[in-house]
């Protein structure tokens, strides 16, 4: 429960609509440091992470790096063509596993997931995302959505429009939100960051992460690791006992 709420809000698992699992404090604090650690490793390139510019000319308050396959508005290539056309960093395998554990906890099965691709936001305390759908993946797999850092309002609508009905949930640092099946294709979005709940224990005082990892569908596997190139530096060594359950 929190401690500061008027009306306390219960912390448990919690399905939002049918596929749409919110499991709270999924991340334990060292997972989360390293996860940092690698976010800011990738932020710094080979493709800088960026506030990405929309074909209407808009520029996104958050600002986004990309693993296995860069993303941009709005279709997926192996460079970053709309930054500075420099390869994507590889998508690495820890990730992946980290995705199968998240997977498992949300629906009891990994269904054998296997993303290919990572989209790292960043969100200063102003930054916000507008109701979307991810669908630029040829693939019904679903999205795991791990958040550090900052507190925020994530909005989890309906596969029809952009408004209403929809649920508000506060994603908190160490959360995870896994949306498939059904509500793969649910418009989606941040409408608030909470700041000042940061987390220093993650070493993220201020702003928020979010991950999402996602199958492309693509093929053609994770990306330049898999043709020689390195991996990213700081990329954190998972023990072995990790990831479990948290539940
Ligand atoms: O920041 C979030 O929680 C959601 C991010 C998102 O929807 C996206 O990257 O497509
Ligand atoms: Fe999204």
């Amino acid at each position: 429960m929190t401690e500061d709420a008027l009306f306390p809000v219960e912390r448990r698992r919690q399905e939002v609509a049918p596929g749409a699992v919110h499991l709270p404090g999924w991340l334990p604090a060292e997972r989360r440091r390293e996860l940092v650690e690698a976010c800011r490793s990738w932020a710094r390139g080979p493709v800088p992470m960026r506030h990405t510019v929309l074909p209407n000319g808009g520029v996104m308050s958050v600002q986004t790096v990309c693993l296995g396959w860069h993303w941009q508005p709005y279709r997926y290539s192996r460079t970053a063509d709309d930054v500075n056309g420099a390869p994507v960093a590889a998508f690495p395998e820890w990730l992946a596993e980290w995705g199968r554990a998240a997977v498992a906890d949300a629906y009891g099965d990994d269904g054998g997931y296997a993303p290919d691709t990572a989209l790292v936001n960043f969100y200063g305390g102003a930054a916000r995302m507008g109701m979307h759908q991810d669908k630029e993946e040829r693939s019904s797999a679903p999205v795991v959505s791990l958040s550090i850092g900052d507190a925020c309002v994530f909005r989890f609508g309906n596969t029809e429009t952009r408004g209403r009905p929809y649920t508000d949930v506060e994603l908190r640092s160490g959360d995870l939100f896994v949306f498939g099946g059904p509500s793969r294709f649910a418009y989606h979005g941040v409408p608030k960051v909470l700041t000042g709940t940061g987390d220093p224990a993650a070493g993220l005082d201020s702003g928020r992460l979010n991950i999402t990892l996602r199958e492309t569908g693509l093929g053609g596997g994770r990306g330049p690791a898999q043709t020689g190139a390195t991996a990213p530096t700081g990329a954190p060594q998972r023990s072995r006992e990790w990831p479990k359950s948290t539940r």
